[in-house]
């Protein structure tokens, strides 16, 4: 590799580490490094053998452990607390834009109300609960009122001497189209009152005029194809993992395999929401938030549901929670928060170092070809993310406020050292579509909001045209292939360039310096040209059995012609008819995709792309534009953020 190359590779592996280069760590990694100077790094650190011996050698070795300490010393919580003041004023607002039925803006208000206002002062958050509930009731967000109203009682208000709960609760049964329920509410609301009054009255002549709104659909999981695969967690059973020398592992198809497929459907081990959505995502599930629930503590973060916020905070967000602002201000990457995250979320420090060292054990890190800056850096910031578990007492009460680390701390800091390493090969980018207008295709943009590791799903390779696409339900990955396989044939994902948009140098200069390898795959092999350099021409297999030879569009239909490959007399008629067939089930299906009717498109594009690989080979621009469309079709199965109206 030129030397260019090698200043992208290593730009490419800082990133991985720190992704903001304006945090804070990247000055404490050059301090550190400057103060241990290159010849300690080249001549002693990089021989170290094991990630143990790395992390005690970053607290203990005089040459860096004074500039390590001083500055782990200073740890100390950052995050954003909770405000009972600017609450209650939004919260004041919020009554106000209600009364004045200005909803959108009475929801931004009574959100902030709900935030920032602190669990612990007098029944102020249930009443700011409250306020919300009415407001979401204005804009016909019956479920989302209740759980508001259910909050109210959680953060002190007493229903049962609450006129006011029952009404509100009666209008949002009522937008659920929950007759029953709603008349039961309005009875106990009338008992509480002594009687049907102006109110109650009032209240009822509302309700009348609800339109009950039917329940968005609930997203699709899929189910692998063919069934589980018994070695292959989360996997179909047409596929399976095999492993060259210079492959490495990566999957095959085990079985004949159809466009269309469904390969994997599988959660992370350990996903994170990227900062930059913490304010409009759910931090636990990752969907877009219309009523956040905060955690009790902090407000830089929130969640979608109460079930979101518990699971998130009776887990890993009790020992993020303090700290979160100053991880975000460290730079550090998406990647180290994982890194951390697989530790917090465990139920206990054995069980995360059981989960990390599994991963560690199982995945490719290159190790061989690291650099001693490289490990230094990513050393510094285990030490960093160790202290963090460290102060939040995540091994238990300590006495002393002192960094070094016992024998069990240097064990997670080795760990995760070691998940540093293999995350930065192995996650996947988690996304969603972003709708901003009416129609599904049109309007549609892909946003990633976070990632994750997962366990089968890091062992596909990389082709430039890959096999499979995926999308994403939540946080599950699904993999849907989007060409017929042979058995053993590669099952491939891509990790980024394709062909269609970037040449062969460009691509190979980019898999290298990211992921470490010279890609191989056909695209590569014979230079397919760029997509606005594609031409329209089919390009057939010959017909006669094992042959594999490729033909060009007969100039003369009504001749047969002569294989290149076996020398034999063929006929690409029928070949032909068939290619003439598929063009035309593609307009249909582009067609079904213009009436947003996402069903009838996919069976067509499936069909249509199974019988063009029966008697023709890629690349072939409609076909590919076919497999993109298809791509666009699964991923309107997947998550969606609904951007229409921002709030
Ligand atoms: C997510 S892992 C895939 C599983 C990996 N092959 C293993 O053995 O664990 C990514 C790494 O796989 C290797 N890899 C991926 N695609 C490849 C390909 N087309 N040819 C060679 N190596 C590839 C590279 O080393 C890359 O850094």
């Amino acid at each position: 590799m030129s030397a260019p190359d090698d200043i992208f590779k290593d730009l490419c592996s800082t990133r991985t580490v720190q992704s903001n280069r304006n945090g804070f760590f990247n000055e404490f990694y050059q301090e550190v490094k400057s103060s241990c100077g290159e010849k300690w790094l080249n001549n002693y650190f990089s021989k170290l053998k094991s990630n143990e011996a790395r992390i005690l050698s970053v607290f203990n070795d005089r040459e860096c452990c004074d500039t390590v300490l001083g500055v782990l010393e200073n740890v100390a919580p950052v995050f954003k607390f909770k405000d009972a003041i600017f609450g209650q004023q939004r919260k004041a607002q919020a009554d106000k834009a209600f009364l004045l039925g200005k909803f959108k803006e009475g929801l931004i208000l009574a959100n902030l109300a709900v935030m920032r206002t602190p669990k612990d002062a007098e029944d102020f958050l249930g009443h700011c609960y409250l306020t919300r509930s009415s407001v979401l009731i204005g804009l016909g967000e019956g479920e989302k009122a209740l759980t508001d109203l259910k909050m109210a009682t959680v953060f002190g208000i007493d229903s049962k001497k609450n006129p006011d709960y029952f009404l509100r609760s009666a209008q949002a049964y009522a937008l659920l189209g929950e007759k029953m329920r709603c008349e039961i509410a309005m009875k106990v609301a009338e008992n509480l009152l002594n009687g049907p009054t102006d109110r109650t009255r009032f209240t009822r002549s509302e309700i009348e005029k609800i339109v009950p709104k039917p329940k968005a659909p609930s997203m699709e999981i899929p189910e692998v194809s063919g069934g589980q695969n018994p070695d292959l967690y989360n996997a179909s059973k047409s596929i399976k993992l095999v492993e060259s020398p210079d492959k490495g592992r990566f999957i095959v198809s085990n079985d004949h395999i159809k466009t269309g497929d469904t390969l994997l459907v599988e959660d992370p081990i350990a996903a994170c929401l990227l900062s930059d959505f913490f304010g409009s995502h759910c931090h636990n599930c990752f969907t877009k938030l219309f009523a956040p629930i905060p955690c009790e503590f902090c407000s830089g973060l929130a969640f979608c549901s109460p079930q979101c916020m518990g699971e998130a905070c009776s887990t890993y967000h009790r020992f993020e929670c303090h700290y979160m602002d100053l991880l975000i201000g460290s730079g550090m990457s998406i990647l180290c928060f994982i890194a951390l995250r697989i530790f917090t979320q465990a139920t206990s420090v054995e069980n995360g170092l059981t989960i990390a060292n599994r991963l560690i054990e199982n995945m490719c890190s290159h190790s061989v070809e690291r650099k001693p800056d490289d490990l230094l850096q990513r050393s510094v910031m285990a030490a960093f993310l160790l202290r963090i578990l460290q102060k939040v007492e995540y091994f238990g009460r300590r006495t002393t406020e002192a960094v070094c680390p016992s024998a069990l701390e240097i064990q997670v800091g080795a760990a995760l050292l070691g998940l540093l390493q293999v995350l930065q090969f192995n996650v996947h980018e988690i996304y969603g579509t972003s709708i901003t207008g009416d129609h599904a295709y049109d309007n549609s943009k892909v946003i990633y909001v976070g990632a994750g590791i997962f366990g089968t799903g890091s062992y596909f390779n990389h082709e430039c045209w890959p096999s499979v696409t995926r999308h994403f339900v939540g946080k599950k990955i699904v993999l849907t292939s989007t060409r017929p396989m042979e058995p053993n044939d590669i099952v491939s994902e891509n990790y980024g360039p394709v062909f269609t948009r970037k040449n062969l140098k460009e691509r190979q200069r980019d898999l290298r310096a990211r992921y470490l390898f010279d890609c191989n795959c056909i695209p590569c092999r014979e230079n397919w040209p760029l997509f606005q350099k594609l031409d329209k021409n089919v390009r057939f297999k010959c017909p006669s059995a094992n042959c594999g030879a490729v033909l060009r569009y007969p100039k003369d239909l009504s001749k047969d012609v002569r294989c290149s490959g076996c020398r034999k007399i063929v006929s690409l008629k029928e070949s032909v008819v068939k290619v003439i067939k598929v063009g035309e089930m593609y307009r249909e299906a582009a067609e079904a995709m213009k009436d947003q009717e996402t069903d009838k498109a996919l069976g067509l594009f499936k069909e249509a792309i199974n019988i063009f690989f029966d008697v023709a080979v890629l690349p072939h621009k409609d076909t590919l534009i076919a497999q993109q469309s298809l791509r666009t079709c699964l991923a309107d199965k997947g998550t969606k953020f609904d951007n229409r109206t921002t709030v």
